[in-house]
């Protein structure tokens, strides 16, 4: 049977951004919802990660102890949860029903085991992928943003070959961007959204 979330059915088809960590995924995300606050809203996640310097509980994420996680994932309150790197991320029914609620398109920032896992239930949304244009580039923006542990680099390097590998299969992405120039990666990214974004203004418009 199909993970159901039925009550976050009712708002505009959401979008499920993926791509190896470092990607530059955020940095698109971040420049679209400023944009266009009013059609877009994000998906909070849980995590059990630590905040990096300047990332805000409930506005980055929900930074949560592993038991108070697994507790809640034991409880079927998440549509989706992987680990990625040592730590659990996962999506909550309540912060895909909270976007949805306010008739926003609810964006997912999720690993390629969530793109899996979502694809196993009813949410029906747009799959986008942000991929580096090399291993060698993305391990350049990934020590270039000094979060990460030497560590935590090397896992995220072994995830991303998997993944840049998992966007190449076909009919799992409706749009692979390639995250070279900042400035076109964000044009095409528009571009590829520009349907959406005008359904919902013109819903708003006429509301
Ligand atoms: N087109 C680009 N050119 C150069 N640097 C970029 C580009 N896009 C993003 N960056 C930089 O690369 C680093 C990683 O970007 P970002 O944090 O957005 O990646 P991410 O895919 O969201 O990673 P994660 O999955 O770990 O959250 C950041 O320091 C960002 O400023
Ligand atoms: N499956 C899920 N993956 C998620 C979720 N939230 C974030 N992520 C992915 O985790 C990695 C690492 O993120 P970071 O913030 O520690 O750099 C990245 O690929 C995210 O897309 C989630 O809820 N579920």
């Amino acid at each position: 049977m199909r993970n159901s979330i039925t009550k976050a059915m009712a708002g505009p088809r959401p979008l499920v951004f993926s791509g190896p960590s470092g990607a530059g995924k955020s940095t698109l995300l971040k420049k679209l919802m400023g944009e266009y606050d009013s059609v877009f809203g994000f998906s909070v996640s849980h995590t059990t990660r630590k905040p990096r310097p300047g990332e805000q509980n409930g506005i980055d994420y929900h930074y949560v102890s592993r038991e108070e996680m697994q507790a809640g994932i034991d409880n079927g309150e998440f549509i989706e949860s992987a680990e990625f790197s040592g730590n659990l991320y996962g999506t909550s029914k309540a912060a895909v029903q909270a976007v949805q609620a306010k008739n926003l398109i609810c964006i997912l920032d999720i690993d390629m085991q969530g793109v899996k896992n979502i694809k196993k239930t009813d949410l029906n949304p747009l799959y986008i992928s942000i991929q580096p244009p090399s291993l060698e580039v993305l391990e350049e923006r990934l020590r270039g943003r000094k979060t990460e542990s030497e560590e935590s680099v090397q896992k995220r390097l072994r995830a991303a070959k998997v993944d840049m590998e998992f966007s190449k299969e076909p009919n799992v992405f409706d749009v692979v961007i390639i995250n070279n120039n900042l400035e076109e990666a964000y044009g095409s990214l528009k571009q590829a959204l520009q349907e959406e974004i005008h359904k919902v203004k013109k819903t708003k418009a006429s509301s």
